[in-house]
């Protein structure tokens, strides 16, 4: 996600975690990463890993144990929810920003957001099968909408003992958090305490999915807004999970080392 290269080292502010508020452009990054050029353009790692996860949990997990799921840092993004159109049976997005939450409520009313359909062709690519026709991927975005309308649209920080207050005492069967901690965090003692903060949400038993970026320090988050990222070796992320009181032994892992990120699920010990 660097943004820097050797021969042409340029100046430029990298905004720090403090400003999310101020600074993030909802529009800006869905048009950077989400934008049917920026899709066919690029891989999108999180849209091949959390199809296979949504795989791996139909079979391992019986409905009664996989009913709601919530996303921590969803952005103004709405592809857990389409991932997991047939994990879960709520879904709860939530976020730091109040304009990405906007966007969120928009796409709930059916408002001009993204357009998801060529996001949709990618996760039905990996899903398999015939490419989708237009009728298919209304229906999956549909699905994936009455869903997130079943669960909420949330205001999280991660800083926080208590992240989503909205959600109360009630704890989610899959917790769901992509490229969010290493964008919230200044330290790693930071990142650790926000870790553990973000587990309350999970029952034990219920499944973590952490989406991550690796060594690396910065981020653009679109028209070259770069924001600070805590650069993490994979071995930190796995320490702060496993002190967390997740399964991080029998987790299902991948780490695209080209791509510098990393997407785990683990199982929150009993
Ligand atoms: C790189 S974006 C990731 C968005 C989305 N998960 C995705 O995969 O595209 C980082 C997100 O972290 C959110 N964020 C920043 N500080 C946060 C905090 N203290 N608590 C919760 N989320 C935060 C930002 O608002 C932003 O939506």
């Amino acid at each position: 996600m660097s943004t820097q290269n050797a021969d042409t080292i340029e100046e430029h502010t990298v905004l720090l975690p403090k400003d999310y508020v101020q600074k993030f452009d909802p529009d800006a990054y869905l048009q950077f990463y989400f934008s049917k050029n920026a899709i066919e353009d690029g891989t999108r790692i999180s849209l091949f890993a959390l199809p296979v996860f949504a795989q791996l949990m139909l079979q391992t997990m019986r409905p009664s144990e996989r009913e709601t799921l919530l996303d921590i840092g969803a952005g103004p993004t709405v592809y857990s929810a389409l991932c997991f159109r047939d994990v879960a049976k709520r879904v709860h997005l939530s976020d730091y920003v109040d304009r990405n939450l906007e966007v969120l409520h928009k796409w709930t009313r059916q408002e001009e957001t993204i357009d998801w359909v060529p996001t949709i062709r990618v996760i039905k690519r990996t899903e398999g099968g015939p490419v989708p026709t237009a009728e298919v991927c209304r229906e999956v975005e549909e699905k994936a909408r009455g869903l997130v309308k079943s669960g909420g649209i949330h205001f999280a920080d991660v800083h926080q003992e208590v992240v989503v207050p909205a959600m109360g005492d009630q704890l989610v069967d899959v917790l769901v958090s992509i490229f969010t901690l290493e964008s919230a965090c200044h330290t790693y003692e930071e990142y650790c305490k926000c870790v553990n903060n973000m587990m309350k949400h999970l029952r034990p038993g219920g499944r973590f999915i952490i989406g991550s970026v690796l060594e690396d320090n910065e981020y653009n988050s679109g028209t070259q807004t770069i924001f600070h990222l805590l650069n993490l070796r994979e071995q930190m992320i796995l320490d702060a999970l496993t002190n967390a009181g997740l399964d991080v032994a029998n987790a299902k892992k991948y780490v695209l080392d080209g791509e510098g990120v990393m997407f785990l699920m683990a199982t929150k010990l009993q």
